[in-house]
């Protein structure tokens, strides 16, 4: 039997018609050389459509309409549909310090629309005057703004159960198409008893007189919470909720306000609420989990597992205390794993929209995401170990279960890879050809031990130019006559600086020298020469920093003349003039890195007219020390 079927490759969603063959074109990331590589259209058969762990998150396909529900209140005509509900500019701006204006809330509001959140909770209305405006404004240009398809999200108004608080939320929300007042009480015994000061019948009545009240303002989409629910007794729950849906509530969220919940607990009062309450049939029952015990993405997901069709969220997990659950991880979490795991659970939203709105709401709170973040942290999708790289390169599916592209993030490199300490050869290698470099044996090699010992200095990951810096120091280099083994240097503004610099020959001998100076580098450099006992001047000296940040990688270029020999010709008037040369060293250290330089210029003068260095005219013998 033919059924409409959605099949979303990474960041390509496409219709297509399911029947016993489908015809699609596959994913790039699907050419893994391990698997057949398809090179027209994909076929499709049955047998892909049955689970596959390993590729379905990466390729998962959804036999059912992809539409979005018609919007009515109290009921969602498709079983598997789940609303998503973001509370970021309510929740959310109540992270400590995360406070936004009324254009920046203006902004994120549009943005979770282009997202295709379901409902947006605007803000709070009677908590100032800002709040009731950002709320209007939003409810009048967001809340109106009907997409081709219909869709428009609901803007919604938090309001505690008074009279007050539930006309300042109308007055805000009322401009939109579809408006939302959310009242709430709490139902804890620790919350009535110490902070209501109210008795359980007191609050059941409450409840039940403010939601008739917002219904009666001509509000018929309301939203009623239980605050605290979590530490709530269950059969007192049931008793509140069936009186609010009587009453005209028509969709319940279930908060577990200070996170204390495990998610087989928080699931099963989904279920239990569900079974006991009257009524609940007739209403959406939503998850609202706060983050305390690092449960929140996980309780969300075992209250859609059971039964909630709604699930409140904020854009990186932003909100009270440790936060909310995030909107990236549940909606990720539900399109990776929802069709095989939660009998086929689906949201509205528009995955690729994801990152963006998540750097909108990092910028505009100024609540930085970890670089460990699911989803939307930078280290997300990238890769650093040698082994996993490796995979990555083969097969992206052996370290992916997301592709980048389905979040609307882009990498410049579409592996993922992050050059740093735990690399390895084939990774440097792939980034080295990617650069323009083909390198193999020994010169791979060499690259690979100055890499390594970089990267185990460096702090963040290593750039393309550090690695352009590390191939200049190591293999474009002139063959080497003397070479550096060891440097010491004392400076500052006590005394004078010092160096002593340890240099090896052609055939291994090595030769130590001291030297003072202006600076470390002119006493280093003075060290050298004392060695070498050739007769150069310096003629050009600069350093740069070819990265950012204190462990940048240094690159110096030194051009040298030699004043005993080594001549050539001047183009204009034809007599010989001394030769110049020039060399360039790379280091963290600017001292080695100079003298990195300066000996890789004398090594190219003395290959130049293929001197060696004349052994008698070296100051001391092996490891005997030279004090200038
Ligand atoms: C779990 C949550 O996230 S709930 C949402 C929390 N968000 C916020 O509080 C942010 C905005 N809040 C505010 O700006 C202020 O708290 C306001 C404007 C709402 C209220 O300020 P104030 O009137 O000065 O009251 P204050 O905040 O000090 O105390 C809260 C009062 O509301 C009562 N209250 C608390 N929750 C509710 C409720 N759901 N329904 C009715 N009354 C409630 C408290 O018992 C207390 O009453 P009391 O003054 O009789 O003791
Ligand atoms: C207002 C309610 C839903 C809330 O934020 C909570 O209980 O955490
Ligand atoms: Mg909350």
């Amino acid at each position: 039997m033919a059924c409409a079927c959605m099949v979303s490759c990474a960041s390509a969603t496409v219709d297509v018609s399911c029947s016993s063959e489908q015809s699609i074109q596959p994913p790039a990331w699907l050419h893994a050389p391990s698997l057949p590589r398809f090179n027209g259209p994909l076929k499709l058969r049955q047998s892909l459509l049955s689970p596959r762990p390993w590729v379905s998150s990466r390729f998962s396909i959804r036999c059912s309409s992809q539409k979005r529900p018609q919007y009515v209140p109290n009921t969602i005509d498709d079983p598997n549909y789940v609303r998503i509900f973001d509370t970021t500019l309510r929740d959310g701006e109540q992270s400590p310090g995360a406070t936004l204006t009324s254009k920046e809330k203006l902004d994120i509001a549009r943005q979770l629309a282009k997202l295709g959140v379901d409902i947006i909770e605007a803000g709070f209305p009677i908590a100032s005057p800002d709040d009731l405006e950002a709320v209007k404004l939003i409810a009048k240009e967001v809340g109106n703004d009907v997409s081709d398809d219909g869709y428009v999200p609901v803007i919604c108004g938090l309001a505690r159960c008074n009279k007050a608080d539930i006309d300042a939320a109308w007055e805000g929300v009322k401009h939109a198409l579809r408006p939302r007042i959310h009242t709430f009480i709490a139902t804890s015994d620790i919350h009535m008893q110490y902070k209501l000061r109210k008795s359980p019948d007191e609050v059941v009545k409450i409840a039940s007189d403010m939601v008739s009240y917002a219904r009666s303002l001509g509000c018929e989409d309301i939203e009623f919470s239980p605050e605290d629910a979590g530490r709530s007794n269950p059969e007192f729950l049931y008793r509140i909720l069936e009186e609010v849906i009587k009453a005209g509530a028509t969709t319940l969220n279930i908060p577990d306000t200070v996170g204390y919940t495990l998610p087989l607990e928080f699931g099963q009062l989904i279920a239990n609420i569900k079974a006991n309450t009257k009524g609940a049939d007739n209403v959406i029952i939503s998850t609202h989990c706060q983050n305390d015990l690092g449960l929140a993405t996980a309780n969300t997901l075992s209250g859609a597992a059971n039964g909630a069709r709604q699930l409140e969220v904020t854009i990186n997990g932003i909100g009270e205390r440790a936060g909310n659950a995030s909107l990236e991880e549940v909606v990720m979490a539900i399109k990776c794993r929802g069709q095989e795991q939660m009998n086929g659970l689906r949201t509205g939203i528009q995955t690729k929209h994801i990152a963006v709105t998540s750097k909108m709401v990092t910028d505009y709170t100024g609540m930085v995401v970890q670089p460990h973040k699911a989803i939307v942290g930078a280290n997300a999708f990238a890769h650093e170990s040698g082994i996993h790289q490796d995979g990555m390169l083969k097969f992206k599916g052996t370290y992916e279960i997301l592709s980048p592209d389905d979040v609307g993030l882009s990498r410049t490199d579409e592996s993922g890879i992050v050059l740093g300490k735990h690399s390895g050869r084939h990774a440097l290698k792939t980034r080295l050809q990617q650069l323009g470099y083909e390198l193999d044996g020994n010169e791979l090699d060499a690259v690979f031990q100055r890499f390594k010992a970089v990267a185990e200095k460096k702090k963040v990951k290593l750039l393309d130019e550090d690695l352009e810096a590390l191939l200049l120091d190591k293999v474009f280099q002139p063959s080497s006559v003397w070479a550096l083994k060891d440097l010491q240097v004392v400076c500052g503004s006590l005394g004078l600086p010092t160096a002593t610099v340890k240099l090896a020959d052609v055939d291994g001998a090595e030769y130590i020298a001291c030297s003072i100076g202006t600076g470390p580098v002119d006493a280093a450099l003075k060290a050298v020469d004392s060695i070498i006992k050739i007769p150069v001047t310096l003629l050009e000296y600069s350093l740069s920093a070819v990265t950012e940040g204190i462990d940048a990688i240094a690159t110096t270029r030194v051009v040298i003349r030699s004043e005993i020999a080594h001549t050539s010709m001047h183009a204009q008037t034809g007599k010989p003039v001394l030769r110049t040369f020039s060399g360039t060293g790379a280091s963290m250290d600017v001292v080695v890195s100079s003298v990195r330089a300066y000996i890789s210029a004398i090594n190219k003068m003395l290959g130049f007219k293929d001197i060696q260095k004349d052994k008698t005219s070296v100051i001391s013998t092996e490891h005997k020390v030279s004090v200038q």
